[in-house]
C-alpha cells in the first residue's frame, strides 16, 4: 500500500476490552485493513493501557495488519516482545528514553522484517524526525497530547508540522506514510488529509457509534 492510499484505522483504545475478539471482528466486518493498538506504560504517558499480551491476543483473532504505537519509555528494551506478539508495524516516540537509540531501534524493527514508524508529540517539531526520515515507513503526527482518547484535535499546533513532513518526504523522494491520531472525526480528517495524512486513527469516532458500518462509511468517504 502506498502513501497516497487513505485508510481508516480503528484504535482499540476506544473499544470494549472485555469483548476484544468481538471488537476486532466488528472492525473486520466493515472492511478495516489496519488496526491501531495504543500501548501506554504510565510513565511516558499518564495512562496505562496494555502490553504485548494484548497484541498477541488480537493477533490470534485476526490477520489484519497490526499497527502498534508504543507510548512507552525504553521501547528498545521491550521490542522483541512486541515483535513476537505479532505486530506488523511498530511506531516509537522520538521523545522516549532509550537504552540504545532511536536509530538502532528502527533498524532492529526493519531487520525483523516489520515496518518501523516514528511518532511526534504535539510539542515536538518535525525537525526532530529528520535524522530518521530515511529509516521509517510511517511518521505519526500526534494530533492530541498522547495518553487518552476523546480529546479535541489540535489543528493549529499540528497541521503545519504535518504539511512540513509531507513536503520533506516529497522533496527527498521518500515514501513514508503520514498518520494522524487523536480527535479524528469526519470534520477533522479532511483537514489532516489536506495537509498530507493518509492514515487516520479513529477511536471514539469508530467505536463510539452503535452503527459501525455507517461510521466506517462516513469516515472512509470523508478522506476518499
Ligand atoms: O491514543 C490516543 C491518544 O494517545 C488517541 O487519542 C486514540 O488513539 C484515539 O482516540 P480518539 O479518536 O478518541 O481521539
Amino acid at each position: 500500500m502506498t502513501h497516497d492510499t487513505p485508510l481508516i484505522l480503528p484504535s482499540l483504545l476506544a473499544a470494549d476490552w472485555s469483548k476484544v475478539a468481538a471488537e476486532v471482528k466488528r472492525a473486520e466486518e466493515v472492511g478495516v485493513q489496519w488496526l491501531h493498538l495504543d500501548v501506554m506504560d504510565g510513565a511516558f504517558v499518564d495512562n496505562i493501557s496494555f502490553g504485548p499480551q494484548m497484541v498477541q491476543t488480537v493477533r490470534k483473532c485476526t490477520d489484519m495488519y497490526l499497527d502498534v504505537h508504543l507510548m512507552i519509555h525504553r521501547p528498545d528494551h521491550f521490542l522483541e516482545r512486541f515483535l513476537h506478539a505479532g505486530a506488523d508495524n511498530i511506531t516509537i516516540h522520538v521523545e522516549a528514553r532509550y537504552d540504545t537509540s532511536v536509530i538502532e531501534t528502527l533498524r532492529r524493527i526493519r531487520a525483523a522484517g516489520k515496518h518501523a514508524g516514528i511518532a511526534l508529540h504535539p510539542d515536538t517539531p518535525f525537525e526532530a524526525a529528520i535524522p530518521y526520515a530515511h529509516e521509517i515507513d510511517l511518521l505519526l503526527v500526534m494530533t492530541v497530547v498522547p495518553g487518552f482518547g476523546g480529546q479535541p484535535f489540535m489543528e493549529k499546533q499540528t497541521m503545519p508540522k504535518l504539511a512540513a513532513a509531507r513536503d520533506y518526504r516529497d522533496a527527498h523522494g521518500l515514501k513514508y506514510h503520514l498518520e494522524v491520531d487523536g480527535g479524528i472525526y469526519t470534520n477533522t480528517a479532511p483537514i489532516a488529509k489536506a495537509n498530507g495524512a493518509n492514515l487516520f486513527v479513529c477511536g471514539t469516532s469508530f467505536y463510539g457509534p452503535a452503527d459501525t458500518p455507517q461510521a466506517m462509511a462516513e469516515l472512509t468517504a470523508c478522506v476518499a
